[in-house]
């Protein structure tokens, strides 16, 4: 299995940039949760000149067994069409990430679909969709691990090409249901707590999808090591993504996280490695109930909520500029000193 060396962050650096902050032409704190924005990435880069370089977004894919049970009002095939659609430009992903000046890649992490080459996707298919995890655990041990190095390998490309912050997304009919599972088993949490409308269930859908999560959970009761759960529970697509976060936190990058399915992967990330969090940031929290208690679990803020739920990246690659301007304003800012500014 593919190591993870992760530091904690180093905090020999802290007061400086807490100064540096402090001594911008502003009344402290008043530039809020950018402030704390710049703060992390400070320490995250360990400087006082905070860069991002080449935003780097992922768009992994991946079919569920789990929709079997009708557990998402959409069909399965939407899974490999929106896949079509990210490689022809269309998406909502593509648009934001246009305008931010964002690089995205679409992986096929186990699309039930086979895709001619593209320069845009990247093909890592472990398998053409999991099983179903109602009655079998959603993919081997060793399945999992390779999505975890799948993950990594993804990262490694684009730390060598000298990015150093990346942003998750994904697309998958059914994954909110494997999010959901997951919550429930590594946090411990009720699936009448854990289970939301996904792309749009009823509320009797909302019910059936609780009791099938009950049932995985009940088949897979005894594991206890996080590995197994998350085979069990998983999707290629979000132990793809939690490799990711985990060999970018490796790489010291800053990792962009997107809604409750990307949420799923940090969480699956931090059963593995706790530190991994220093190197997140939490960009908006989706309209999915289950989001704001799996980020409550993390104990991370989201920087926004704008009533979102399509996942993609879409709410990462928006926060983007918030994110730049934390970045921009600890390098461009003057001092209360260099603008002849008075203090208190
Ligand atoms: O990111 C989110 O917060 C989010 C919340 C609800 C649904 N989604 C998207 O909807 C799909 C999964 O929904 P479902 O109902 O099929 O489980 C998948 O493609 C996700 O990207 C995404
Ligand atoms: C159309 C559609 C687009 C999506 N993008 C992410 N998840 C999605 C789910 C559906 C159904």
């Amino acid at each position: 299995m593919q190591e993870f060396i992760i530091e904690p962050l180093a905090t020999d650096l802290d007061d400086a940039i807490a100064q540096k902050i402090d001594l911008k032409t502003k009344p402290q704190g008043a530039l809020g949760r950018l402030e704390k924005v710049a703060s992390q990435i400070c320490r995250i880069q360990q400087t006082l000149e905070p860069q991002l370089k080449l935003p780097s977004f992922f768009v992994c894919a991946a079919d569920h067994g789990v929709v079997a049970e009708g557990v998402s009002p959409y069909p399965q095939d939407v899974t490999w069409q929106m896949v079509y659609n990210f490689l022809s430009g269309g998406a909502a992903i593509n648009v934001f990430a246009r305008q931010h000046g964002i690089a995205l890649k679409v992986v096929d992490c186990g699309v039930k679909h086979d895709f001619a080459p593209h320069s845009d996707l990247i093909a890592m298919k472990i398998d053409y969709g999991t099983k179903n995890m109602a009655t079998d655990p959603a993919m081997s041990v060793e399945q999992c691990k390779q999505a975890l190095g799948n993950g990594a390998k993804l990262v490694d490309g684009v730390h060598a090409s000298g990015s150093n912050v990346i942003g998750l997304g994904e697309m998958g009919i059914g994954n909110t249901t494997a999010a959901s599972a997951l919550l429930c088993k590594l946090a411990e949490v009720d699936p009448a707590k854990a289970t939301g409308a996904g792309t749009g269930l009823s509320l009797d859908g909302i019910l059936h999808k609780q009791q099938v999560i009950a049932r995985a959970l009940d088949t897979h009761l005894h594991l206890t090591s996080p590995i197994e759960i998350l085979a069990a529970l998983g999707g290629f697509e979000i132990i793809t993504m939690a490799g990711a976060i985990l060999q970018a936190a490796h790489h010291r990058m800053v990792v962009l996280i997107d809604g409750f399915i990307a949420t799923s992967a940090l969480l699956a990330a931090h059963a593995l490695h706790p530190d991994v969090l220093d190197y997140c940031i939490s960009c908006h929290q989706s309209n999915e109930n289950a989001h704001r208690l799996m980020l409550e679990i993390l104990g991370v803020e989201p920087l926004m909520k704008l009533d979102m739920r399509l996942g993609e990246g879409t709410g990462a690659a928006v926060a983007y500029p918030l994110i730049l301007s934390a970045v921009n304003f600890v390098n461009e800012m003057s001092s209360f000193e260099g603008a002849g500014v008075s203090q208190q």
